[in-house]
C-alpha cells in the first residue's frame, strides 16, 4: 500500500480503442489509489461488463434528461451512442482523493483540458492499427462495432501531439511501470511503501 500528500490531478488515459487504456488505466490507478470517474453511456452493456463500474448504462431517455438538468460536465456521440461525465462525480472524487482517472476519446480529453487546464495530464497510449484490430477480435467485440472504431484510429492517432505524455504500449507490465513513473513525478506525491 501507499500513502500520498495531496495535488489535485485529473488523469485522463486516451488514444485509440484497444490500445489499452483501460487495462492500464487499471493498474496504474490502483497504485495510486485514484478513483475513476464511470462515464454515463447509452450503448450495450458487453458479456463480462459491470454496470457501475465500466460504465453507467443508462437508456436514451435517462441520458436526454440528465443532459437537459445540466448534469454532464462533456458529453459526446461516438457511433450513434452518448457518452458523457457528470460534472459532480469530478467534483465530488478530487474532493476526497485529490486525483481521479478518466478514459476518454479525443473529444472529452479536450474538453476536460479546457475545463480543468493545468490539472489535466493526458497521457496517449497508442498501437498500430493491426494490433488494435487484432486485440478488439480476441475480446470477442462485434466486427461491425471494431469496424466503427477503427473508423476513429486516424483521428485519434492525431491526438498525441496534443497530449502532454504518449506511451505506445505492446508490453502492458513495461507500458504500466513508465507511467507510473511519469505520474509520480508530476504527482509529486512521494510514494512510501508501507509494507
Ligand atoms: N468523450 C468521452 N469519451 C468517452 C466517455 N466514455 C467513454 N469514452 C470513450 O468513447 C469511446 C467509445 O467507447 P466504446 O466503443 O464503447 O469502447 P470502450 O472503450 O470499450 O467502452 C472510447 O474511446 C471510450 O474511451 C465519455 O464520457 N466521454
Ligand atoms: N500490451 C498489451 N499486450 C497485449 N494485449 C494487451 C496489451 N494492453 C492491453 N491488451 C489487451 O487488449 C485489449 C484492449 O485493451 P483495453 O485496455 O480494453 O483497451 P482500450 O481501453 O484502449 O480500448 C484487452 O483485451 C487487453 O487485455
Amino acid at each position: 500500500m501507499y500513502e500520498f500528500n495531496d495535488r489535485e490531478k485529473i488523469i485522463v488515459f486516451t488514444g485509440p480503442d484497444g490500445s489499452g487504456r483501460k487495462s492500464v488505466a487499471e493498474a496504474v490507478g490502483q497504485t495510486f489509489g485514484m478513483a475513476k470517474v464511470v462515464s454515463y453511456a447509452t450503448r450495450s452493456q458487453r458479456p463480462g461488463e459491470v454496470n457501475g463500474q465500466d460504465y453507467h448504462f443508462v437508456t436514451h431517455a435517462t441520458y436526454e434528461e440528465m443532459e437537459m438538468q445540466g448534469e454532464f460536465l462533456e458529453s459526446v456521440t461516438i457511433d450513434g451512442h452518448y457518452y458523457g461525465i457528470r460534472g459532480l462525480d469530478v467534483e465530488e472524487h478530487l474532493d476526497l482523493r485529490g486525483c481521479v482517472y478518466l478514459i476518454l476519446n479525443r473529444e472529452g480529453a479536450e474538453i476536460l483540458k479546457k475545463v480543468y487546464g493545468e490539472k489535466v495530464v493526458r497521457l496517449f497510449v497508442y498501437a498500430d492499427r493491426r494490433t488494435v484490430e487484432e486485440r478488439q477480435r480476441r475480446l470477442g467485440i462485434d466486427p461491425d462495432t471494431i469496424t466503427a472504431r477503427l473508423g476513429h484510429y486516424d483521428s485519434e492517432m492525431a491526438y498525441r501531439a496534443s497530449c502532454e505524455h504518449a506511451f505506445e504500449n505492446y508490453d502492458l507490465g513495461q507500458t504500466t511501470y513508465e507511467i507510473t513513473n511519469t505520474l509520480e513525478a508530476y504527482l509529486q506525491r512521494n510514494l512510501v511503501d508501507k509494507d
